[in-house]
């Protein structure tokens, strides 16, 4: 079932910036949020994981209304924001084990699982390690554990790869891939259209607060002339995406 957003309509007190927002991100599924700044991506997933109320609109995860079941809605997602939120005081496996017990699991279970993540982000001999040691992308990639860990239904990366290196982008590629191929799914927000074309099932275009576009990236390329390689211009071409940040 997965993720359906059916005319959403919120944003902001003051500040309406979604219009009738309608998409959806199937079980198995990997799909990119797309558009220029101010268009909307960050608004539409503080919506998503339940920071803003919409003004009207209903947003469903496998069947769990977030309006009717908050609690039960925010238990199927993990999300990734793009500023990474680390406790200065804790160490990077201390942060983990929050982490697991926040979400009921118990760590003899899950452990393996973890330990093989972070080898995968070569952070398995910095356990004891405190946020202040790490690199930037060194704690976006906590983050990306810390979540994927977690094997939920719905994973909500903001900007996946902001501040890592090509080798983690292309670990967090593959760990997205298996994380769609469990049957579970992913929406992320990207600028990178032309690496996202690669792996991603679906693009949503959002301009001005508004969707402007849903189909697959060949879709998006062939309606504006474009080959998969030079989606990066799709901003500079397509009519009407350009979005109005101040007014
Ligand atoms: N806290 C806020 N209060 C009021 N308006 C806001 C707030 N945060 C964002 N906005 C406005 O909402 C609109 C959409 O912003 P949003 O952050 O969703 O865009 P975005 O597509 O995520 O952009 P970016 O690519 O820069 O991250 C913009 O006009 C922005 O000025």
């Amino acid at each position: 079932m997965g993720l359906k957003i059916d005319n959403l309509t919120g944003g902001y007190a003051g500040n309406q910036v979604l219009k009738d927002v309608s998409f959806q991100v199937d079980d198995g599924q990997i799909v990119a949020l797309i558009g220029l700044n101010g268009a909307g991506k960050s608004t539409t997933i503080n919506h998503i994981i339940g920071e803003l109320l919409p003004k009207s609109g209903q947003l469903t995860l496998n069947g769990v209304d977030l309006g009717q079941a908050p609690a039960a809605f925010k238990a199927q997602l993990a999300y990734i924001p793009e500023q990474p939120i680390l406790y200065d005081e804790l160490t990077l496996e201390e942060h983990l084990e929050l982490m697991l017990s926040a979400h009921q699991l118990d760590k003899a279970a899950a452990w393996d699982d973890v330990m093989r993540l972070l080898a995968t982000f070569r952070l398995d001999d910095k356990l004891h390690w405190l946020p202040t040691h790490f690199s930037k992308g060194m704690r976006q990639k906590v983050m990306l554990v810390a979540a994927l860990m977690l094997h939920a239904p719905l994973l909500v990366v903001d900007e996946p790869f902001l501040g890592l290196d090509t080798l983690a982008q292309r670990d967090v590629i593959q760990l997205m891939k298996a994380h769609a191929a469990s049957g579970h799914s992913v929406l992320m927000t990207t600028h990178l259209l032309s690496s996202a074309a690669e792996f991603v099932d679906t693009f949503v275009v959002l301009a001005n607060g508004q969707v402007t576009f849903v189909g697959s990236p060949q879709a998006l390329a062939q309606a504006h002339h474009l080959s998969l390689s030079n989606l990066d211009d799709y901003f500079d071409l397509a009519p009407g995406v350009v979005a109005h940040d101040h007014d």
